[in-house]
């Protein structure tokens, strides 16, 4: 079986680090880094698998190590677990993408840099989008602490502790951390371990795959060239896939005729499974997977399948070309300057809303709303459980803004 792999976002403002950091947690950029680049993958979330390990003989303070050997004392390592990284974008624009990653965490590093003022519009709006998804287990990382003077972190851990008050991370704990010198990233690792559990396996549900990119065969260097079928990478939110098992992908595929346009969904066979670098034969929920599929490559490229949902056929949620959310707003729209607040006004018939669901992001447009519940018109069907949450953006001048989360009704 393959290791249980806990889901960690790096979110954060612009720059902060979370890249940095990434790297060095994972001790140095790992070849299944490098493989999931030359996949293609890590292009919108960046994911990066690391099997942290431990040297059972090195003194305290713990010696922590990606490597099989200790570089210290040569003595063979243990393995502790399997994280996989989700580096999320900072960059404004990349909101959705962010958001769209949020729904498969099991927890999250906040990355805030101590040489600049806290809060940054991104830390904001990324603390805010854990807030309303309800991604407790969060540990805050103050990076950058070799820019700054002693006495100026401190004042910045105040500013970052006033920041959190009365959010999902007001008791998260506060690492000073320098990614780019390695400073403290042991201290970090022995956090993150406490604070953010490898999820229990939930190995008797439905296996439901999140579709995070698809893409054709024919990216050089790739472990699963070999796979004559398009390939869909992504992540299981429960249950277990093995190759040669039936797959069905919902909404599936446009079929337009004369005057209507419907979606079918697609029926196809799993090939071969990659997790991290490595063909496994059983697909558990938890970081990245690809499987390799019977389906032809043109189905499967450029991101065609991104935001599906694949599973054992019969055992899919259903697709929804409209629905109907219960609705929780925000108060006024973050990542703005404080100095002109926008206030969130009510949901009006008409208006156009952006909708991420899992890994898919549509428009809805609404067509009824009232006090706390709005029904939309969806551009795109999405297949998805009644009561999932609905991260939902407004256009305010001239981007998307979250405004806050709505869940789908039966
Ligand atoms: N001095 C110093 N520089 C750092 C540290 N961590 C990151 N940097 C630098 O800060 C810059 C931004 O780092 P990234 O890791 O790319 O930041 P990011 O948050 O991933 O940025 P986006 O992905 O664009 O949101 C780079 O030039 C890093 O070398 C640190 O601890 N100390």
């Amino acid at each position: 079986m393959s290791q249980p792999c806990v889901n960690i976002g790096m979110v954060g403002h612009v720059d902060h680090g979370k890249t940095t950091l990434v790297s060095a947690l994972s001790g140095v950029w790992t070849d299944t880094h490098s493989e999931e680049l030359k996949r293609g993958i890590s292009i919108r979330l960046g994911y990066a698998d690391t099997t942290f390990r431990k040297c059972p003989t090195c003194p305290e303070p713990q010696c922590y190590t990606v490597a099989k050997k200790c570089e210290h004392c040569g003595e063979k390592t243990e393995d502790m677990r399997t994280v996989s990284f989700v580096d999320s974008p900072g960059h404004e624009t990349l909101m959705a993408t962010m958001l769209s990653g949020a729904a498969i965490m099991d927890g999250a590093i906040l990355v805030i840099a101590a040489n600049e003022e806290c809060p940054q519009p991104q830390t904001k709006e990324h603390l805010m989008a854990l807030n309303i998804i309800g991604i407790e287990n969060i540990v805050i990382v103050q990076n950058k602490v070799d820019l700054v003077p002693k006495e100026k972190v401190i004042e910045h851990y105040h500013q970052i502790k006033e920041f959190v008050k009365g959010t999902v991370a007001e008791n998260a704990p506060v690492v000073p951390i320098s990614a780019q010198q390695n400073i403290n990233i042991d201290v970090l690792i022995d956090v993150m371990n406490e604070v953010i559990p490898t999820p229990v396996q939930k190995l008797d549900k439905p296996a439901h795959m999140l579709i995070a990119r698809s893409f054709d065969i024919n990216k050089p260097g790739s472990s699963i060239d070999k796979i004559a079928g398009g390939v869909i990478g992504g992540t299981l939110t429960a249950g277990s896939l093995h190759p040669g098992d039936e797959l069905e992908i919902r909404p599936g595929r446009k079929v337009e005729s004369e005057n209507a346009i419907h979606w079918e969904p697609i029926f196809t066979t799993i090939n071969m499974i990659a997790a991290g670098s490595d063909k496994v034969e059983e697909a558990t929920p938890g970081g990245l997977l690809a499987l390799g599929t019977g389906l032809d490559p043109s189905i499967t490229k450029s991101d065609s399948l991104t935001g599906q949902v694949a599973g054992l056929p019969d055992t899919l949620p259903p697709t929804h070309d409209s629905f109907t959310l219960d609705l929780k707003l925000l108060e006024r729209v973050v990542g703005i300057s404080d100095d002109e607040p926008i206030e969130i006004g009510k949901i009006k018939t008409s208006e156009p809303l952006m909708l991420n669901v899992g890994t898919a992001t549509t428009v809805g447009i609404v067509t009824s709303a009232r006090e706390n519940v709005a029904e939309t018109k969806l551009k795109r069907p999405v297949c998805a459980e009644v009561g999932s949450m609905v991260a939902i953006s407004r256009r305010v001048g001239s981007r998307w803004r979250l405004i806050g989360v709505g869940v789908i009704k039966a």
